[in-house]
């Protein structure tokens, strides 16, 4: 079991180790004006679980996932993060935790070249310069971006961009890893390479949204589907994926 940190002794006593993982308890999310997109979502995410979070287009995966790293607030409802109350106060040290990578890349590179977007997040939390720069020079080389760490962002390839994005994310070392569709725009070798490191990762909760349903199950061990505001399936990926009426009632045809 890990150890309290200052938040959780100085949290409410159900801020408890306890809660390691992500707990979800009765969240509901709606857009403003809108009927709620998530209706009492409850769930555990346990430390060494790899979870896919699958669902047709548009039933409030990213959103989901958005409130889970306080982008998003919920109407109602409670979030902890490896035992820390989800809220305002504890912000800074939650999202230190947690890796997040947005569906869309260029909503996560926002400095002039990929080298400084993966420097940034060390720089921010105390790494000199000097050792994320290296750290970052690696990284990128890892992930086959040695030639354009000081290329301008907008002339990378959406590919070159997603592995960049991943890159910065895993910069941070974080605890909870949660990908929003991560295999978009990339190559079949590049999907594959992606598939064998992401389990091997040094992170406690590996979440993933995808529609890749053959790269997910590769992936992940826990399926859960998120159909019209609800967590409907919750169940080992091999088991759903060999389920082609659950499938199918899910709007998820494993062959399209
Ligand atoms: N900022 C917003 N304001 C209002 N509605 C929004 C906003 N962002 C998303 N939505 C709506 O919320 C719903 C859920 O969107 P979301 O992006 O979470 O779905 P998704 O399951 O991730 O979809 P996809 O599989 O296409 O990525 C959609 O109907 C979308 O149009």
């Amino acid at each position: 079991m890990s150890q309290t940190t200052p938040e959780q002794i100085n949290s409410s006593s159900t801020d408890l180790v306890d809660k390691n993982g992500i707990i979800v308890e009765d969240l509901v999310f709606s857009y403003p004006n809108q009927n709620p997109i998530l209706e009492e979502i409850s769930l555990t995410l346990k430390p060494g679980e790899q979870i896919a979070l699958l669902g047709k287009t548009g039933t409030g995966k990213s959103t989901l996932m958005e409130n889970l790293v306080g982008l998003k607030q919920p109407n109602s409802g409670k979030i902890w993060i490896q035992g820390i109350s989800l809220e305002q106060k504890n912000l800074f040290e939650v999202r230190r935790q947690i890796g997040f990578g947005f569906q869309e890349p260029n909503d996560q590179l926002f400095m002039p070249t990929i080298l400084e977007d993966v420097i940034f997040g060390p720089c921010n939390y105390g790494v000199s310069p000097e050792e994320a720069t290296e750290q970052a020079q690696e990284l990128l080389a890892d992930f086959g971006l040695a030639d354009v760490t000081n290329r301008p962002v907008h002339e990378l390839s959406g590919g070159q961009k997603r592995l960049a994005a991943l890159a910065a994310i895993l910069a941070l070392n974080p605890s909870i890893l949660i990908l929003d569709e991560p295999t978009n725009g990339l190559d079949p070798w590049w999907r594959r390479h992606l598939a064998e490191i992401l389990p091997e990762l040094p992170v406690q909760v590996l979440l993933i949204a995808s529609h890749d349903l053959n790269w997910v199950r590769r992936v992940t061990q826990r399926a859960m589907v998120l159909q019209q505001g609800k967590i409907r399936v919750d169940m080992p990926t091999e088991q759903l994926l060999q389920d082609s009426s659950v499938l199918e009632s899910c709007g998820l045809p494993l062959d399209y």
